[in-house]
């Protein structure tokens, strides 16, 4: 198989990324993550910008050890010599120059004939060689550029000591079979069976930058110039991780590889977005949050079954855990099922309805659910209890200047029973309607309220201790809204202490209820 070589310029693409400014530690990190992820060339920055830019750049190739560290250059002496004198100490070293080949380009930008960037090329690639034998050459804009002028312009580096040509569609306007048409061409007209590797460097802006670059490899390129998590000017450059994935995921298709260590990507990853400040989207093939996930209930029922019903690739592959099973409205049984199994709990048949009604009726009301919470909804839902007393329904009105009030519903041995009452607050209103529901007066002996999981989102577990002369019971309610949560954990608790009466004395429900511990 063909080796195909990675060129990371996050650190100088990548930096390019309105608004994003790495400092120099930053930098050294993210070059020993690269180092690690094994890329065969990081572009560690442009010299000539300034003198902080110099200085990372002379660090990362002083102190970055194994992959070649590549400076970027204009057609200035300058330039190259401010690019060599930071990659001094480098181990192997690159300097990397370009110019531009659009009509555009040359008379806006450059304002220079065709002629002109033609000998600056040939003289400034024989300058940059006088400082190392790895030298790349690059022309802004080809895409969008006729190709007789390209086709010269890389002629012209070659011909001054060029080693590897990199095609750069700058404006992201190329589209997969043209670009690769375009690379196609260079391969036969240009290099012609020389040691000169070509390069792809695609940017996004239509999307198509992935795309681009692994059409590049099919047509004889052998370096994909990406960074990671895609970030760079504008709408950013070719993922780093997504075309290699795509190599190796379709090594049968593309009949090439990388020495990429694919178990270093999702870290890496994440070190960029937290330093760059470039938030990576949920949907992002390999590293976006969603990329191992899995909601909806056919999926889920699938990949428990076998996971490569809806997965090509490993989780772990890239570096992360395990596919997820994301417990919300759109999943089924089987999902629900897997992870109260998972959480170790054996669920009958009922208990697995009724906690699966629950389940669903949240979801329903807050989205998602985590492992924590569904912990918190299956013990509050399975505790042994009598199920004397079930909550159908809880109603409240409070705020300031409002006096609390509550109606309950609550389904009964005696049948349904509506109950109001008003109260010091709304929970206060709430367990003065029910406790006049269930035809109860136990005294509140304790009342926590906690959330779940810490967010203003998350479920809310309510733990109340309820007592009724001499017996004492304690329940608890989940729910994402705390007043009903209370409710339920008042509920949970009057269960158990009629139950409990019941079974002590031994007296029927109705007797507990006319004693004088009840109404
Ligand atoms: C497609 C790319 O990503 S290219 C890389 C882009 N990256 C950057 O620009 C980041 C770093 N840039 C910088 O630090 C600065 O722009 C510098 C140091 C390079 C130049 O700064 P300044 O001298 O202030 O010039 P300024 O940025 O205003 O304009 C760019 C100049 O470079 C020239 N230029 C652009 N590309 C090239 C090239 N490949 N070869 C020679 N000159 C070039 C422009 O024509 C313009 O020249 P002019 O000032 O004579 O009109
Ligand atoms: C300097 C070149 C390679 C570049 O970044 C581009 O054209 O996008």
């Amino acid at each position: 198989m063909r080796h195909v070589r990675i060129f990371d310029t996050t650190l100088r693409d990548g930096e390019q990324s309105p608004g994003v400014a790495l400092s120099l530690q930053q930098k050294l990190e993210i070059a020993h993550a690269l180092a690690r992820l094994n890329v065969d060339i990081i572009e560690a920055g442009f010299p000539v910008n300034g003198a902080a830019e110099f200085e990372c750049v002379s660090r990362i190739a002083r102190e970055v050890q194994g992959p070649v560290i590549c400076g970027l250059a204009r057609t200035h002496k300058l330039d190259i010599e401010r690019a060599a004198a930071a990659l001094e100490k480098a181990e192997k070293k690159r300097i990397h120059v370009f110019t531009s080949a659009s009509k555009v380009h040359l008379e806006y930008m450059l304002k220079k004939t065709p002629e002109q960037v033609l000998e600056l090329t040939d003289q400034m690639v024989r300058y940059a060689r006088e400082f190392t034998d790895d030298v790349e050459f690059s022309a802004q804009d080809v895409m969008r550029a006729e190709f007789d002028f390209v086709r010269k312009l890389y002629q012209t580096a070659i011909a001054a000591g060029a080693t590897t040509i990199n095609i750069p569609d700058t404006t992201g306007y190329g589209t997969p079979p043209e670009y690769g048409a375009v690379i196609k061409r260079i391969y036969d007209e240009v290099v012609q069976g020389r040691e000169v590797h070509i390069s792809a460097h695609c940017h996004d802006d239509l999307g198509m930058a992935t795309a681009n670059s692994l059409a590049a490899v099919e047509n004889g390129a052998t370096q994909i110039e990406c960074t990671i998590n895609g970030i760079g000017e504008r709408a950013g450059n070719t993922s780093l991780e997504e075309v290699v994935m795509a190599l190796y995921v379709r090594r049968d298709h593309y009949k090439a590889k990388t020495q990429i260590h694919t178990r270093e990507l999702y870290r890496i990853s994440r070190m960029v977005e937290r330093y760059s400040g470039m938030v990576v989207q949920a949907n992002k093939a390999i590293v976006g949050d969603n990329a191992f996930a899995h909601e909806s209930g056919i999926h889920q029922d699938g990949v428990i079954k076998n996971k490569e019903t809806y997965e090509i690739m490993n989780a772990e592959l890239v570096g992360r855990e395990a596919a997820v099973l994301v417990l919300g409205k759109h999943s089924g049984k089987a999902a629900v099922k897997k992870a109260f199994a998972d959480l170790g709990y054996t669920l009958d048949e009922a208990q697995f309805a009724a906690v699966f009604a629950r389940f669903r009726e949240i979801v329903e009301r807050k989205g998602p659910i985590q492992t924590e919470e569904l912990r918190a909804l299956v013990e509050s839902e399975t505790a042994p209890t009598a199920n004397l007393f079930t909550l159908e329904h809880v109603q409240f009105f409070s705020g300031s200047g409002l006096l609390p009030t509550a109606t309950v519903k609550v389904a009964t041995p005696g049948g349904m029973v509506t109950a109001t009452a008003t109260g010091d607050g709304p929970v206060d209103a709430v367990y003065k309607a029910l406790a006049e529901a269930v035809k109860m007066r136990p005294e509140l002996d304790l009342y926590r309220v906690e959330s779940v999981t810490g967010s203003t989102e998350a479920l809310g577990e309510v733990t109340v201790k309820l007592k009724l002369g001499e017996v004492q019971a304690t329940g608890a309610g989940v729910s994402p809204d705390i007043i009903e949560a209370s409710a339920r954990a008042y509920l949970d608790a009057a269960n158990k202490l009629a139950a409990g009466q019941a079974a002590r004395q031994p007296r029927s429900l109705e007797e507990v209820q006319r004693s004088g511990l009840g109404k």
